[in-house]
């Protein structure tokens, strides 16, 4: 089983979406079964990016657990509108959210941390389905309301599910083709990289925009969770990153 992770920009639109299809079809073949987490389509501007959600209203800002239900909503209809895309392409699939995925989280909302995930309805769905779709960034606090897991949260429920289903490793899918030896929108031609150390990846994301959440980095380390990081639009090889 691997984890594939497919961030707003691999959503944008149904083309890039199509390149997605692709490699879960390639991810499906390999190994079997593959277990899909999704961001919210877009950024600020498209309708239901995350950014967008977050000012539809400033009363927001009045109340963080109706904030991070409204955020939520974006990676609900990322899923929705992949898991029709598959099933158009003849890919059975099923979405799991909320309490189904059992992703538990504490903290505060907007910057939720997975407290414990509870494996036991994925492994269940697997039985029916060899690919499930969970909204990335979520979880349900211990009052059952949806919290968030901080930006770029969908790369740490990636990450968590792999360590709970003992995945081989996760897959990110990228609008770069892998790690370059720095940020390829702030330096020319940086290098990409082909291997990396889980902990010589750390440096490289102390940037205002890194390629994944540090906290979902972090969160490899203490699992040893390999990950694979690679360009959405292309089959050339990416970046791995292990324990
Ligand atoms: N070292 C790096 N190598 C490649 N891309 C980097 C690096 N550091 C930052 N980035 C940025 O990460 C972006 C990809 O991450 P992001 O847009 O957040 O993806 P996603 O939507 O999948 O979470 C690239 O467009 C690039 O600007
Ligand atoms: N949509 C959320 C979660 C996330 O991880 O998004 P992306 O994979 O597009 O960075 C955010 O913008 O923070």
């Amino acid at each position: 089983m691997i984890i594939q992770k497919f961030g707003g920009i691999a959503m944008q639109d149904k083309e890039i979406r199509s390149k997605c299809i692709h490699h879960i079809k390639d991810g499906l073949d390999e190994f079997g079964t593959v277990v899909i987490v999704v961001s919210a389509i877009g950024r600020f501007g498209d309708p239901y990016a995350t950014d967008t959600l977050l000012q539809i209203t400033d009363a927001f800002s009045s109340s963080t657990a109706a904030s991070d239900l409204a955020a939520s909503c974006g990676e609900l209809i990322a899923a929705a509108v992949l898991s029709a895309e598959l099933t158009e392409e003849g890919v059975p699939n099923a979405i799991l959210h909320g309490v189904q995925s059992g992703i538990k989280t504490a903290g505060e909302f907007g910057d939720g941390t997975i407290s414990h995930i509870d494996p036991s309805s994925i492994l269940k769905k697997l039985e029916q389905t060899n690919c499930i779709i969970i909204p990335g960034f979520q979880g349900i606090n211990a009052d059952g309301q949806v919290m968030t897991l901080g930006r770029g949260g969908s790369d740490l429920t990636a990450v968590a599910l792999a360590g709970a289903l003992k995945a081989s490793h996760v897959e990110f899918f990228k609008d770069v083709p892998g790690v370059m030896s720095d940020d390829p929108r702030k330096v020319a031609n940086p290098l990409k990289l082909d291997f990396l150390q889980l902990e010589d990846f750390l440096p490289l994301l102390d940037c205002e925009r890194p390629i994944i959440q540090k906290r979902a980095a972090l969160h490899a380390i203490k699992t040893a969770t390999p990950l694979y990081i690679r360009g959405v639009a292309s089959t050339e090889t990416g970046t791995w990153i292990k324990p």
